[in-house]
């Protein structure tokens, strides 16, 4: 069979891998090596970002005296890290598969330097049939340093890594038009692109998860935008991973998968596409490009802000690729220099944009409003949103 999808990236939540008491749910972790193997033997290159730190140690370690909540997560992280990678690595070994572990954190991110760093790191990993493991550093990545949670963290390794799905594996079978718990709630299947999804997320989050639903959602959908398709699943269930990929490739052939399909990868139940649920949410036709991936995840990392005027705005949210000149800006906030990152304000005072900067904020100020100067942010290094 020809693999159509060749590299995705599959989150798994602390839910999935922890059992009700906190301890490591070594048998769910195991199913799931066991599908992410066949996936490899399959030839997908798999990136795995993997939660469970913090529950893990938090099982093994019992303080005697009161903790805060930073010193918590860090003496937990550390020990529990340590245990979660040593059995993934057992587990693959099983397989005969080799892993690699890579701890981040946000500030990983905010440079192209840095961010080229462990795009490259990965990259070696996969081309050497090994498979990274994934997660926060959260022994030193505190507070206003911290991702939101692992889905962020996925989002940006998704978006950096070129993969063609991310794959979110919690413990709930996907995005509900309602409350999970009330029975005549549903599934929603599949999510357009601009659809307004706040009136179905209630703010309740799983006992060991730390973003909650919304932020999935915020995720899905940016990574969505660049082109990536983003499944959100439940772990807990059998096969799960194995038969959403079925289901994604026999989808982009248009056609049920082949009974050979099956022989191949000698796996026992295949669930059709009517019954096995989970939320898809539709990525965009065209491909945003690496660089323009990047920018789009550096918000948070912004020195700075162009305020522009109504032409502007209006030119830059049509169809047209157009770069951010001087004359179309009004103001220029903060203090930035050339290649730092900011933020697009339109005339109204919303966001609505991220670009790198081509100049600094000094040359920005004294440019603004002037015809015939170099744009500020060319249009290769800008990503509206
Ligand atoms: N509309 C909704 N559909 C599905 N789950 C929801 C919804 N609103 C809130 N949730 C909650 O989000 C939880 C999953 O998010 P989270 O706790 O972050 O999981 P994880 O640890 O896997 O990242 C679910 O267990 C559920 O309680
Ligand atoms: N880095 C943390 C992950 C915490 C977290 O965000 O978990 P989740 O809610 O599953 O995305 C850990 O390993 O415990």
């Amino acid at each position: 069979m020809e693999q159509q999808l060749t590299r995705i990236a599959v989150k798994i939540g602390s839910n999935v891998l922890t059992r009700r008491d906190g301890t490591l749910d070594v048998t769910r972790m195991s199913a799931l090596v066991d599908q992410v193997a066949e996936l490899h033997k399959a030839g997908v290159e798999v990136i795995l970002v993997s939660s469970g730190a913090v529950a893990s140690g938090r099982s093994e370690i019992h303080p005697t005296k009161k903790l805060d909540s930073v010193d918590q997560r860090q003496l937990f992280s550390a020990v529990g890290q340590a245990k979660l990678i040593n059995r993934y690595y057992e587990l693959f070994r099983e397989h005969g598969i080799p892993v690699g572990q890579v701890l981040t954190m946000k500030e990983n991110f905010a440079t192209r330097r840095h961010y080229l760093n462990q795009k490259n790191c990965m990259t070696v990993m996969l081309e050497n049939g090994v498979i990274p493991i994934v997660n926060e550093n959260d022994t030193i990545s505190v507070s206003e340093l911290m991702f939101t949670d692992n889905d962020e963290l996925s989002g940006l390794i998704a978006s950096m890594m070129d993969v063609q799905a991310l794959i979110i594996l919690s413990n709930i079978d996907g995005i509900y038009n309602g409350s999970p718990a009330d029975p005549s709630s549903e599934v929603i299947r599949e999510i357009e692109h601009g659809k307004d999804l706040s009136s179905y997320i209630q703010t309740s989050k799983s006992s060991f998860g730390r973003g909650g639903m919304l932020t999935k959602t915020n995720i899905a959908r940016k990574v969505a935008d660049e082109g990536i398709t983003v499944i959100i699943a439940n772990g807990k269930r059998d096969n799960i991973l194995v038969n959403i990929l079925r289901n994604e490739e026999s989808r982009m052939k248009d056609e049920e998968p082949s009974s050979d399909m099956t022989a191949q990868h000698n796996s026992s139940s295949f669930v059709p596409h009517s019954s096995l649920k989970y939320t898809r949410f539709i990525p965009a036709p065209q491909p945003v490009s690496s660089v323009k991936k990047w920018i789009a995840h550096s918000e948070g990392f912004a020195k700075g802000e162009l305020h522009i005027n109504d032409c502007a705005t209006q030119v830059l949210t049509s169809d047209k690729a157009v770069s951010i000149l001087p004359i179309g800006i009004i103001d220029v906030r903060g203090e930035f220099e050339k290649d730092d990152i900011v933020r697009i304000i339109d005339f109204e005072g919303n966001p609505v944009g991220v670009g790198k900067a081509n100049c600094s904020s000094e040359q920005a100020r004294e440019a603004m409003g002037k015809h015939g100067k170099k744009p500020v942010v060319h249009y290769d290094y800008l990503y509206i949103e």
